[in-house]
């Protein structure tokens, strides 16, 4: 996402709660804020988006093909992390353009291809934890004769 829209929601989420810089006073508001973060990340990361929708796709899948349910909390952890590097990834993006705004830096090059290459990497792990799981149940599906 460009630095300008990103700027631009920051912007507009200031306008709406001018408050946010203090401290959370109660733990209902932390959890307020978090949400927010997450809300910011699927209205403007469309990565977030795509992973979100892999990840809903595979619960279904699971479901659907019964998988035990220890591999549904493997499954669970590896869509939790890949969503969490989204948010550091988005995180660490906003720092960076906070800091040096539009101008070139090689560190701010290296922090962000850093961070994306973080997400890459657990993108990566989630395919591998995939075909483990659900390829062989689905060969089994599609050839019961192998079963
Ligand atoms: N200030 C900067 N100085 C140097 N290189 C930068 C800077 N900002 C971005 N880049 C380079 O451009 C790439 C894309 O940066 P950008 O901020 O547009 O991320 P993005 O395309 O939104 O990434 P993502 O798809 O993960 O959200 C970075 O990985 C980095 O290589």
């Amino acid at each position: 996402m460009s630095i300008s829209s990103n700027l631009q929601t920051a912007s507009k989420s200031k306008k709406e709660s001018k408050t946010a810089w203090q401290v959370a006073p109660n733990l209902f508001t932390s959890f307020r804020y978090a949400w927010a973060g997450i809300v910011y990340a699927v209205r403007t990361q469309r990565n977030f988006r795509i992973h979100l929708a892999i990840g809903l796709v595979a619960l279904i899948l699971g479901i659907l093909l019964h998988i035990q349910l220890i591999e549904a909390a493997i499954v669970a952890i590896t869509i939790s992390i890949v969503l969490v590097m989204e948010l550091m990834n988005t995180a660490l993006e906003s720092v960076v353009d906070l800091t040096v705004g539009q101008t070139y830096h090689e560190l701010a090059k290296i922090a962000k291809d850093c961070a994306a290459g973080a997400v890459l990497i657990s993108a990566i792990a989630a395919l591998l934890v995939a075909a483990f799981i659900y390829l062989p149940l689905l060969l089994v599906l599609l050839y019961p004769e192998i079963a």
